[in-house]
């Protein structure tokens, strides 16, 4: 997918202005980005149910400006609000939906793939809310598409149900489907992604890997320990130098040890601010 100077305006207001990416076959790439920055706007461009202003886009070597039903059919999209057929059980919907595609996934491997067996005889409006996001997103994947779009995919599920969720994730990674999500949650765009885009008021704040986005990997490290009943915190570039002192002068275990870096939270809420008092 290759996206450059994408632009797009609601009347006043600049939702996107002018954005660049590049997501490789196979790659888990996350969207970031406060309430409003242009994330919704940006994916919904790229599935083709949005008209752009500027910019050049191709997605599986298509322009998403000129869709056609074979070029939809090779895409997953997950929508942030689902509109099932309520009266229809779990297993209806899904062989249902598995017609729409020339080469669908089997109904049954998918809705045990998303962990809704004990859920295939129930109709979906007797279903709950994490239970219904499930089914969305068997829906997203069941015509085996090559690049599946997941517009806060997880929210609702319980956190086993998030887990399960990441593996299977993984394992349509492993099988070569490109993702692109956006979420909320920090800690899955860490488990999940290869590379994340922090956007911010409609344009890219940052972009890379979770572990090294805007210099975490060499942001000072906290070291802290409890001494004379009190907890005690040091902010360094060497904090091995640091734990070796602090060893010296307890003379073995430092008590309460912890050094930390900064969550991918911590980058992100920075280069949100950041962006916003610009
Ligand atoms: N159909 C529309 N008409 C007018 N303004 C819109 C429309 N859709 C979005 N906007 C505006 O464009 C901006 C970007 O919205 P968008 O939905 O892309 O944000 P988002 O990053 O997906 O937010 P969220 O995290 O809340 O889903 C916002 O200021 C929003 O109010």
């Amino acid at each position: 997918m290759k996206v450059r100077g994408l632009a797009k305006r609601y009347g006043d207001v600049r939702a996107v202005g002018g954005i660049d990416l590049d997501i490789r076959q196979g790659e888990v790439f996350a969207i970031l980005g406060p309430n409003g920055a242009g994330k919704s706007t940006t994916v919904e461009i790229l599935e083709g149910y949005r008209t752009r202003d500027a910019g050049e886009v191709s997605v599986l070597g298509t322009d998403p400006g000129r869709p056609t039903r074979a070029w939809r059919a090779r895409l997953g999209i997950v929508l942030q609000t689902a509109n099932d057929a309520a009266e229809l059980t779990v297993r209806e919907t899904v062989r249902h939906f598995a017609t729409y595609y020339p080469d669908p996934r089997d109904p049954d491997e998918v809705i045990a793939r998303v962990g809704l067996e004990e859920k295939a005889g129930s109709r979906i409006r007797q279903l709950s809310g994490g239970q219904r996001r499930r089914v969305d997103v068997a829906l997203g994947i069941i015509g085996r598409p090559e690049l599946i779009f997941l517009d806060e995919p997880t929210t609702g599920f319980d956190p086993e149900a998030r887990r399960r969720f990441w593996e299977l994730i993984d394992s349509l990674a492993h099988d070569g489907t490109t993702i692109l999500l956006t979420t909320h949650y920090l800690d899955e765009a860490e488990a999940l992604a290869d590379r994340v885009a922090v956007i911010a008021r409609g344009r890219i704040a940052a972009e890379g890997e979770p572990a090294t986005l805007g210099g975490r990997a060499a942001a000072k490290a906290t070291v802290a320990w409890a001494e004379d009943g009190v907890r005690r915190t040091v902010k360094t570039d060497e904090p091995t130098r640091t734990v070796a002192e602090l060893s010296r002068r307890f003379d073995g275990e430092i008590p309460e040890l912890t050094v930390t870096r900064p969550t991918l939270e911590d980058i992100y809420l920075d280069l949100v601010q950041g962006a916003t008092h610009e």
